[in-house]
């Protein structure tokens, strides 16, 4: 791998797409997708099934080619110089990319094979090490622990040592620690310069990235740095706590202006799009036996929930994104 550094102000791109756009069949899946990825980012895609997330970051890596548009990965033409950067791509999907009736170290003996890997042993051998199961190596890999599974997928994709990851919900199904593990892994790659594409449905994996895609039919809804997405999403948040809280929040939920409350420990959040009309709902509870309320910045948290949310699958029929004959 050439690592480039984290994302550097200044530096060009690793992906950098223009009008994208994916018909199958009558149904338009991509509609005029932009995009520019920084080195070292760690990029969300967010979105509700079907929306297109992943026929997207296909195209953007040049596994898929596009009906339109135009761009560059890794500095390659996405459809004319697709194997070069497939060359450079991990993928790890949604079930993990493993045989289970093959030893640990066939697993990754295949991987390095596929990539056509130069002194393939070694290289193998050190993957063995990096990961702390060299004296496993001949167990199956149907018998590791969730956990060790996808820090064996995750070896196994990286064995290549490609610039960029793409990650399909990642940690579905794994357990809190391991998810911590994955995630301090995947940040340690992003700092030396791997570029990582994530498409999830779950909250605590977009937590983890640095940016944020929200997609719904095909389109690109949401773009930006996490930190400004709950302003980019327009909400505003008040924290609650009272006695008792399952009164509170079923009296918010009927409220005027609250379009969202989520408990957090001891407290209700309650967010919305109006700020006027939520904190009138919000103010009549204040002092009301013991109940306290105060106004709060609003997080990643609530604006994922205010995005998850609104949006309904859409794999359901939708008329509008239909291709006139
Ligand atoms: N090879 C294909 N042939 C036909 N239709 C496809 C193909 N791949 C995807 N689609 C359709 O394109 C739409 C977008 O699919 P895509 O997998 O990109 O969505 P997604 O947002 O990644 O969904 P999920 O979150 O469920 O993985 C869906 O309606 C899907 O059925």
């Amino acid at each position: 791998m050439t690592s480039a550094g984290p994302e550097g102000a200044g530096a060009p791109p690793v992906i950098d797409v223009r009008n994208l756009t994916k018909r199958f069949g009558d149904k338009l899946v991509v509609d005029g997708f932009d995009m520019s990825v920084p080195r070292g980012a760690i990029y969300g895609f967010l979105g509700p099934n079907g929306s297109g997330k992943t026929t997207t970051i296909r195209m953007m890596c040049g596994l898929l080619t596009p009906d339109g548009g135009t761009g560059k990965c890794l500095g390659y033409d996405i459809v004319r110089q697709a194997s070069e950067i497939k060359a450079r791509v991990g993928y790890m999907t949604q079930r993990f990319s493993l045989y289970e009736d093959l030893s640990i170290r066939e697993n990754l003996d295949f991987m390095a094979r596929m990539y056509r890997m130069p002194k393939r042993r070694q290289r193998v051998t050190l993957a063995l090490e990096d990961l702390g199961l060299a004296d496993r190596a001949k167990q199956l890999a149907g018998t590791l622990s969730g956990g060790w599974k996808q820090r064996l997928a995750l070896a196994a994709c990286m064995i290549h040592d490609p610039e960029l990851l793409l990650l399909d919900e990642p940690t579905a199904g794994v357990d809190p620690k391991a998810r911590r593990d994955f995630w301090r892994e995947i940040r340690s790659l992003a700092d030396n310069g791997v570029t990582v594409l994530v498409s999830t449905h779950y909250m605590d994996e977009a937590v983890q990235c640095d940016h944020i895609a929200y997609i719904a039919y095909g389109r690109k809804l949401i773009d930006g740095a996490s930190r400004e997405i709950p302003s980019i999403v327009g909400l505003s948040t008040f924290e609650i706590s009272g006695p008792d809280l399952r009164a509170l929040e079923e009296a918010l939920e009927d409220a005027p202006g609250v379009e969202q409350v989520a408990r957090f420990g001891s407290v209700l959040h309650a967010s919305g799009t109006d700020k006027a009309q939520l904190a009138a709902a919000v103010k009549a509870l204040d002092g009301q036996d013991g109940v306290h309320v105060s106004e709060r910045s609003t997080g990643l948290e609530e604006a994922f929930i205010h995005l998850m949310t609104g949006a309904s699958d859409n794999y359901a029929a939708d008329p509008s994104r239909k291709v006139p004959s």
